[in-house]
C-alpha cells in the first residue's frame, strides 16, 4: 500500500488522518512513529505559514514527500483567538483541558448568538524536489457553555455543530471525518496531491 508521511506529533490528528487516508488507499505514517524526529518551531502568523514550515522542514530532514497540518479554533467574540496559538493558548505545555477552559472563561456571559466560531485547517505538501502547495478547509460551530463529549481531541468538547445538535466530541471519528475542517481541506487537496505525487515519480 502507498504510504503518506504526515508531519504531526498530535495523536488526535494522526488517528483522523489514518482513517481519512485509508479511504483513499493510503497508509499513514506520522512523526509519532519516528523516534527523535525534530520539533519544528511554529513561528508563522498564519495557519498556512506554519503548515509550510512543518512540511518543508520534515520533507528536507527525511528527503520525502510530506504533508503537514496546521489547524486551530477561531472565535469571533475573541477577535479570532486562539487562532494560530490554539495549541499553546493556556501555555507552552499544550494542555487541551486548560486551553478549552481558557476559552470558556473568556466567553463567560457571552450569549449563544455571539459564540460563533470555526475550526480552520491548512494542509501543506512539500518535497525537496517541488514547490510546496497548500489548501485549507473550515467547519462552522458555536462554543458551548461547558465541555460535552469524550471523543476527539483539543477543542472538540466545546465546539457545537448546530445542524447536528452535537459537539464534535460527541461524534464518532467517522462522523467527524465527514464534515470536519480537516476532511474539507483534504477534499481540496485530493487532485493536487495526486498530481504532486505523479510529478515526484518522474
Ligand atoms: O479537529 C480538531 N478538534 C479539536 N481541536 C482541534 C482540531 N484541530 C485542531 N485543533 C486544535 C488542537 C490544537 O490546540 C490546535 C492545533 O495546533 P497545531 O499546531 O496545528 O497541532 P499540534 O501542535 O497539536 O500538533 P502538530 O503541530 O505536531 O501537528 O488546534
Ligand atoms: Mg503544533
Amino acid at each position: 500500500m502507498k504510504t503518506v508521511i504526515i508531519a504531526t506529533k498530535n495523536e488526535g490528528k494522526a488517528k483522523e488522518f489514518e482513517s481519512l487516508f485509508q479511504a483513499k488507499g493510503y497508509k499513514v505514517k506520522t512523526l509519532l512513529d519516528v523516534p527523535h524526529s525534530p520539533d519544528v518551531e511554529e513561528t508563522g502568523t498564519t495557519f498556512e505559514e506554519n503548515a509550510i514550515l512543518k512540511a518543508e522542514a520534515i520533507a528536507k530532514e527525511y528527503n520525502q514527500v510530506v504533508v503537514a497540518d496546521d489547524s486551530g479554533l477561531i472565535v469571533d467574540a475573541l477577535d479570532g483567538r486562539p487562532g494560530v496559538y490554539s495549541a499553546r493558548y493556556a501555555g507552552e505545555e499544550k494542555n487541551d483541558e486548560a486551553n478549552t477552559n481558557k476559552v470558556l472563561r473568556e466567553l463567560a456571559g457571552v450569549p449563544k448568538e455571539k459564540r460563533t466560531a470555526r475550526f480552520y485547517c491548512a494542509l501543506a505538501v512539500a518535497s525537496p524536489n517541488q514547490e510546496t502547495i497548500t489548501v485549507s478547509g473550515t467547519i462552522e460551530g458555536i462554543i458551548t457553555e461547558q465541555p460535552v463529549g469524550d471523543n476527539g481531541f483539543g477543542y472538540d468538547p466545546i465546539f457545537l455543530v448546530e445542524e447536528l445538535g452535537k459537539t464534535t466530541a460527541e461524534l464518532t471519528k467517522e462522523e467527524k471525518n465527514k464534515i470536519s475542517h480537516r476532511a474539507n481541506a483534504l477534499k481540496a487537496l485530493e487532485d493536487k496531491l495526486d498530481a504532486f505525487l505523479k510529478e515526484e515519480g518522474k
